[in-house]
């Protein structure tokens, strides 16, 4: 039997029924309790089906329903061999893809010798809403239909593998997304394919093993999140010199925990409302990424000045637009909503990530620990980190130019970014050995540049001092000619 026979038995079944509903209506009261239990056997004989129905997008929720996602993974693996029509699914960047029933396809599936019947089907949305479900208004939906007695080992035991094996298939196929929001309160995204990973990155050993077992707790504590009542994320402050790392270690999260990243540009956010409907629009298992923070907000926690030219653009829009609404703008407390307020609490498993240059520059309230748990300092080259990147970039262990490397890394300030630049080598004839040389000239450059800053510093200051000195004796002397 198909899905499509049930579905036919079905139709007929309600037109029964509602027979059964008109004669009950004409039959004496002390009958009717009698009528209506032999008439339910008989039914339940000969329609033993029941039906489950799971929505992609269930009411007032704007993101897709986790178990639908999970199911059309889980069926794509399972079940897509047995369906004639299939659809074919780009998955990874582009690298391979993934097949699944067409709509209003049907395929079994078999769970501890049951044999259980899915269906897809779809409709499209007659409801124009705020936020549009997907790329249009079609709602699919997966339709699970068994036979009744088993009905304990189905909702009790297949529809948590299937969900389980659901969710793992997904994170292993999707692709990682990097979400920018260019409009106001829309994101777009692009395919993220950063090669930066932890294996890669330049840092004390012991920082980085102490962060990823951060990350691996975070990502495995659903249950304990929810048994001490917090909503399931984690903030993290990346802070340090430009050149430093923070991007590449945002990246190394994100593919260390196949998370999406959202890239949050607080200068392109009007106001508090934006910024929340961009909140519930992104994803569970995600990184929220706000890069420079010290310049998108300033320390009262409003937003920087826009300069007179945009403050003219913005008005002749508005002008053009007809709109004289007074300008709501984000502040500090709205940003603050946004990492941990009500608001957070939509979506969960999210990490939640600032970068900065100056830290001191930043509003305490913003990164005080419980927003922020992990602060990380990321800093100019060490002897350390450049082994590191020696061996990445170079496969070099060691080398006698090492010794003179090690202490001109102490008497500058080189960032990794730097020190990679040196070495990647320019040309086909260079080899790790020049490449060194080239790190070396440029850290002896900028020593000597360095020294004559300081030089010049001193100078100054002693020139300052004189002056001082001077103007001094001149007051004392202007001071003693108004005395006499
Ligand atoms: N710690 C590091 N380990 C490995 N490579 C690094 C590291 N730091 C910087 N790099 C290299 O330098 C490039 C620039 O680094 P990145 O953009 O991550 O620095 P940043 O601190 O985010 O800088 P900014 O503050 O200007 O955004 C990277 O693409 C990477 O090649």
């Amino acid at each position: 039997m198909t899905i499509g026979d049930m579905t036919q038995f079905g139709s007929m079944m309600a037109g029964v029924m509602f027979v059964f509903a008109m004669v009950q209506r004409w039959l004496p009261a002390e009958f009717r309790n009698h009528f209506q239990r032999y008439f339910q056997r008989l039914i339940n004989y000969i329609y033993p089906y029941i039906t489950i129905r799971f929505d992609e997008y269930q009411v007032d929720e704007f993101e897709r329903s986790v178990a639908y996602i999970a199911i059309d993974k889980y069926l794509s693996t399972h079940s897509s061999n047995g369906a004639k029509r299939l659809k074919a699914n780009v998955v990874t960047g582009g690298k391979s893809f993934f097949l699944n029933m067409d709509d209003y396809e049907e395929v079994t599936d078999e769970f501890q010798g049951i044999k259980i019947w899915w269906s897809s089907s779809k409709s499209i949305s007659e409801q124009r809403v705020l936020f549009t479900y997907g790329d249009n208004d079609e709602r699919r939906c997966f339709k699970l239909t068994f036979n009744r007695k088993h009905r304990d080992i189905i909702t009790k035991q297949y529809l948590h593998h299937v969900l389980d094996e659901g969710k793992v298939i997904d994170v292993k196929i999707r692709p990682r997304k990097l979400y920018t929001n260019n409009t106001r309160t829309m994101w777009s995204h692009i395919m993220f394919e950063h090669p930066s990973t932890f294996d890669t990155l330049a840092m004390d050993p012991k920082k980085k093993k102490d962060i990823l077992n951060d990350l691996m707790t975070f990502s495995k504590s659903k249950d304990y999140y929810k048994k001490v009542g917090k909503s399931w994320k984690r903030g993290y402050l990346l802070y340090g010199p430009p050149g430093t790392g923070k991007s590449s270690m945002i990246a190394a999260m994100a593919n260390f925990l196949e998370y999406y990243i959202y890239d949050l540009e607080l200068t392109s956010v009007k106001d508090n409302t934006d910024l929340r409907k961009l909140l519930i629009q992104t994803s569970t298992k995600s990184i929220i990424v706000i890069e420079d923070i010290d310049c998108s907000l300033d320390l009262t926690g409003q937003r920087k000045k826009k300069n007179e030219d945009e403050q003219k653009q913005e008005l002749l829009l508005k002008m053009e637009e007809g709109t004289n609404k007074k300008d709501s703008s984000l502040t500090l407390s709205g940003l603050l909503n946004f990492i941990d307020g009500l608001w957070s609490a939509c979506g969960s498993e999210r990490l939640i990530v600032f970068t900065t240059n100056h830290v001191d520059k930043l509003d305490p309230a913003l990164v005080r620990r419980g927003r922020m748990d992990m602060h990380i300092e990321l800093s100019y080259c060490c002897f350390e980190t450049f082994k590191f990147l020696a061996k990445n970039y170079l496969d070099i262990e060691s080398h006698e130019l090492f010794a003179t490397i090690s202490p001109l890394l102490n008497e500058t300030n080189m960032t990794p970014a730097d020190v990679a630049e040196n070495l990647i080598p320019k040309s086909t004839e260079e080899n790790g050995e020049s490449c060194l040389k080239n790190l070396i000239k440029s850290l002896e450059n900028r020593k000597e540049a360095a020294r004559i800053k300081a030089d010049e510093e001193l100078k100054q200051a002693k020139r300052d001092k004189r002056l001082v000195k001077r103007c001094k004796k001149a007051m004392n002397k202007v001071i003693k000619m108004v005395k006499s």
